[in-house]
């Protein structure tokens, strides 16, 4: 198993509050890794600690080896690890396309390759292409986030509650894309819905109070009925 992202004892801040008191996981490469946990855990603050977003006070975090920790949010990005944000960061007077183009960071081959595929994926976002991005539906919205992060040459993607509002025959199709995106790229996903999580996920981090509690097989805890109600309410 090589050790893709991996995140190490980290703690961190938002202004004089202590939010990640110990945060340990690593993210293999080629795996979909799901951050679970209940509202206001940390798994939001995780993922913007590794995006450089939050400033991490003790603890490392490596990506590919090198040391990623506290950097310029756009040298993390240019490493290779795109970030899908929990309101998607999209540009609500832009068209569809033109929220594309903007996030392209290259002309090539590749991403037109990347970008047909990903248009594949979503027929909505060609049939709505000229349309304003703000005026999507929130399906359309999500898809059009993911597609935005994929369509660069991204090896790993962190993406925030993909099913977050959105009606469950839209989580249905989101979480389908993310499956099929998975044979393409590494996926460290943070999710509530846990029918959403445990359908996509290989492996689980639980994070509990800025903590990592529990971690393992996503196989093994659908059949852990103490753990799932413990720490995600679900009986
Ligand atoms: N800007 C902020 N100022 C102060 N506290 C904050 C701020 N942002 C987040 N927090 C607090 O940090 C904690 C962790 O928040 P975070 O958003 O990481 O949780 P989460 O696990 O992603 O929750 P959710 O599932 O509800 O999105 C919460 O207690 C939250 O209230």
């Amino acid at each position: 198993m090589s050790s893709f992202l991996e995140v190490s004892h980290v703690r961190a801040n938002i202004e004089q509050y202590h939010i990640l008191h110990d945060i340990s996981f690593h993210v293999p490469k080629g795996e979909v890794t799901v951050l679970l946990g209940r509202n206001g855990a940390g798994k939001t603050t995780t993922l913007r600690s590794i995006m450089g977003l939050t400033p991490v006070i003790a603890g490392e975090i490596t990506f590919k080896g090198e040391k990623i920790r506290n950097q310029k949010p756009h040298l993390i990005a240019n490493r290779g690890i795109g970030y899908v944000p929990e309101d998607q960061g999209i540009f609500h007077d832009l068209t569809v396309g033109e929220n594309m183009r903007v996030a392209m960071k290259k002309e090539n081959e590749e991403t037109k390759e990347r970008m047909d595929w990903i248009l594949d994926l979503f027929p909505d976002l060609k049939k709505f292409w000229n349309k304003p991005g703000g005026q999507l539906s929130g399906g359309q919205k999500q898809m059009l986030a993911i597609s935005r992060a994929y369509v660069n040459d991204n090896e790993l993607l962190l993406i925030d509650e993909p099913s977050k509002g959105l009606a469950p025959i839209v989580v249905e199709k989101v979480m389908d894309s993310i499956h099929q995106m998975k044979e393409r790229t590494t996926i460290l996903l943070v999710e509530q819905n846990f029918m959403m999580a445990s359908g996509i996920g290989d492996r689980f981090y639980i994070i509990d109070d800025g903590q990592t509690v529990q971690q393992g097989q996503m196989n093994e805890l659908k059949q852990d009925g103490v753990l799932l109600q413990k720490y995600l309410g679900i009986s």
